[in-house]
């Protein structure tokens, strides 16, 4: 019945403070109350709807999504929004959108690679969205290897000007999103070019259409890439083709904190080591890993819900079948899920904190964590992303045949989130980059140069190294064993950065207590899983590991009355889980029922074609074959 909670008996066994949990997830009072304050105004005003979705057209969605982004930017301006609140309605409006790429990237990009001038002249128009800007790096035939990219940007000492060019049909800027119909103005990554020579990738402010009549300027060719993975998903993103025909800019349009080029044609490079022209994908890797555990804790909000109310077989004497949450498979599943969610909040946290250190330290002209800051970023993007596809599709499967309906939130809920383990670095091509950067650290053992920060604890393989340091095999030979010690790295701070937490001031009854139970499950979990690595190489014990399995069992048994709880801290909205199986009142079946009905198909009890397809079939109208 509606207004009834269904889970009621589930959350009166919580052990724990649900509201100080709520605190800790959100990351501080302050932000607790800025996400529920914003989450419930999205969820109440009708403009933001979301449940239809997957009836539209491509055509249909996208308009429908200019209209919500527009609606978007009114409201913020209306309700004079801050930075903080905008962001977060954009993030509770949850629809992949060009303005993701205008505040996400663009704007970044300005801030990270521009001049003072140069941020003084375009972020004022940025952020009154007066331009609307997308990041155009990748090309169609280059993507991972930034430094193959094609397009030239040649500087013409006569007018001052570079020349932007796509010489071949690799060279098609081809994905950037918010290119292919709404942005005005990209950051174009090209060969920077002057007097002849060549001087790498570099960052150009580009304006791609008028800001009159939207029409695409002289030289520009610009469209959109076509329908991707899904039905609505990231179909709501006009990821773009951009082609340039001899598009002449302003030298002053070419982002210069890190490289310049005088009006003289002279190539000059500040003393900023030149991948800093990669800063804003550092910046993006690090909001990556903070979008895994939003995007895998909805996942699991959904599926403990559902777990809880579905029951199956185990009825005695005609009492209550049993409820799903109580089979030990699916809480093997589902429980190491749930804490892997709060691992990634933590270490997406940590991660915010070391991007920070490291952006002041430059401002310092200190580069000496930029490498720590790259490995990680780079590899615990890869590792939170991977495990957070793998978990939406984990817990769609926990749910059964019911997790297969648009209206569970799960097949979309993947559809989005499956290209966060491309975009931003294929995860594979960033794990290599942390198994260099682990290489390097290995072969500077033994000299002055100590490791410190996340790579420390590498002091204790010195011994190993001095055994073995004249066993050098390829790298390319060895990168597959090499990017699993990358995973075996970034999991390692995962779990140290889950036991700092644990030993901050946290506040309220059973919170920490909790906390610990699923970081002992993360952990433990990991060792099972990887069990044959550590008995392999003498870590643990074979006793080891039966006494870990039999932990990780008795974990599970402690999680499991506060299960309910420890989602509910998510603090989600109905409306931005869009799914029946996870509705905070877990009343689903009734709900399952009525949407049904609603879908366009059953609109017509004689479904569209039937006279002309269907009943010749069944009248023998039709000539069938001799059976
Ligand atoms: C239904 C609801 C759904 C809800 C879920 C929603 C979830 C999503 C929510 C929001 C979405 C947010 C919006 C996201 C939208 C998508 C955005 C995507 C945008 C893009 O994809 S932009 C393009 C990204 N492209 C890449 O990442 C390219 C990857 N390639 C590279 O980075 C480089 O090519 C390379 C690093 C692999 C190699 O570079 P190269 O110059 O060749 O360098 P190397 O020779 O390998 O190394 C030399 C030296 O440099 C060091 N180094 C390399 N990179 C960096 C760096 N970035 N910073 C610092 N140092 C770096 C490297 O370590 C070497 O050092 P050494 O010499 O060893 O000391
Ligand atoms: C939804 C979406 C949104 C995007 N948005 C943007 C955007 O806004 N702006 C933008 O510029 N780009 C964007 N991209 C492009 C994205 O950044 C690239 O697709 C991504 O960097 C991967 O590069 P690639 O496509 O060249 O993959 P490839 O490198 O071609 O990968 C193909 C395979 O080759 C392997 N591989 C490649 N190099 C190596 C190597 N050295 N060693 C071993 N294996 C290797 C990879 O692991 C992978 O298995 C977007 C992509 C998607 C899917």
């Amino acid at each position: 019945m509606e207004g009834v909670d269904h889970l009621a008996h589930e959350r009166n066994k919580s052990e724990f403070d649900v509201d100080a949990m709520k605190i800790v997830w959100a990351g501080s009072p302050h932000a607790f109350d800025v996400s529920d304050r914003i989450s419930k105004l999205v969820a109440s005003d009708p403009g933001f709807r979301k449940d239809n979705r997957s009836t539209l057209s491509r055509k249909e969605l996208f308009k429908n999504t200019l209209r919500k982004a527009a609606y978007a930017w009114k409201t913020i301006v209306d309700l004079r929004l801050s930075e903080e609140e905008a962001a977060k309605l954009r993030f509770y409006v949850d629809e992949p959108a060009f303005t993701d790429l205008h505040w996400g990237m663009f704007i970044p990009a300005i801030k990270g690679q521009g001049t003072e001038e140069q941020q003084q002249k375009w972020l004022p128009l940025a952020y009154k969205m007066q331009i609307i800007g997308c990041y155009a790096q990748t090309e169609l035939g280059h993507g991972s290897n930034v430094q193959g990219l094609e397009t030239t940007a040649t500087f013409d000492p006569q007018t001052d000007e570079f020349i932007i060019h796509s010489p071949t049909l690799t060279s098609s800027k081809w994905w950037p999103g918010g290119l292919g119909k709404v942005a005005t103005h990209a950051i174009a990554y090209a060969r920077l070019i002057v007097g002849g020579r060549e001087h790498g990738v570099n960052g150009f402010i580009v304006q791609l259409r008028s800001l009159e009549d939207h029409s695409p300027l002289l030289g520009i060719t610009v469209g959109d890439i076509g329908m991707k993975f899904g039905n609505g998903a990231y179909n709501t993103m006009d990821n773009g083709v951009l082609r340039f025909d001899h598009v002449r800019i302003p030298r002053n349009q070419m982002l210069m904190r890190v490289s310049q080029v005088t009006c003289e044609g002279k190539y000059k490079q500040s003393d900023v080591p030149r991948q800093l022209v990669y800063g804003t994908m550092v910046y993006v890797r690090q909001t990556i890993v903070a979008d895994a555990s939003c995007a895998l804790s909805r996942a699991v909000c959904i599926a403990t819900r559902y777990s809880a109310v579905r029951r199956q077989f185990g009825s005695q004497n005609g009492g209550p079948e049993t409820q799903v949450i109580d089979y030990k498979t699916q809480q093997s599943r589902l429980f190491p899920l749930l804490a892997s969610a709060y691992a990634f909040r933590f270490i997406g946290e940590w991660l915010k904190w070391l991007y920070a250190d490291v952006t002041q330290r430059l401002q310092a002209n200190d580069f000496s964590t930029l490498p720590e800051a790259h490995a990680c970023t780079a590899g615990l993007k890869s590792l939170t992303t991977t495990a957070t596809a793998d978990g939406i599709e984990e817990c769609r499967k926990l749910c059964g045949g019911h997790g297969y309906l648009c209206s569970s939130g799960l097949p979309e809920l993947f559809a989005v989130y499956v290209p966060a383990c491309t975009y931003e670095g294929d995860n594979t091509v960033l794990l290599l980059q942390v198994a260099r950067f682990l290489m390097k650290t290995v072969s500077q053992l033994g000299s002055s140069k100590k490791p410190v920060g996340t790579i420390a604890y590498m002091t204790r393989v010195e011994h190993l190294m001095q055994c073995r340091c004249g066993v050098q095999r390829g790298f390319a030979e060895l990168s597959v064993d090499l990017v699993e010690a990358a995973v075996a790295h970034c999991q390692l701070i995962v779990v140290s950065k889950f036991i700092e937490k644990l030993q901050q001031e946290i506040p309220g009854k059973g919170v920490k207590q909790q906390l610990e139970v699923l970081c002992n499950i993360y952990a433990l979990f990991l060792l099972h899983k990887h069990q044959g690595d550590f008995l392999s190489t003498g870590c643990i014990t074979p006793k080891h590991a039966a006494l870990a399995n039999d932990e990780l069992r008795s974990l599970y048994s402690q999680v499991r009355p506060n299960a309910i709880a420890l989602v509910d801290a998510f603090n989600y909205t109905d409306h931005y889980l869009g799914s029946i199986l996870g509705c905070y009142d877990g009343n689903v079946y009734p709900k399952l029922y009525e949407a049904a009905w609603k879908d366009p198909l059953n609109e017509s009890v004689v479904p569209d074609g039937y006279h002309q397809y269907i009943r010749p079939l069944l009248k023998q109208e039709i000539r069938t074959a001799r059976l």
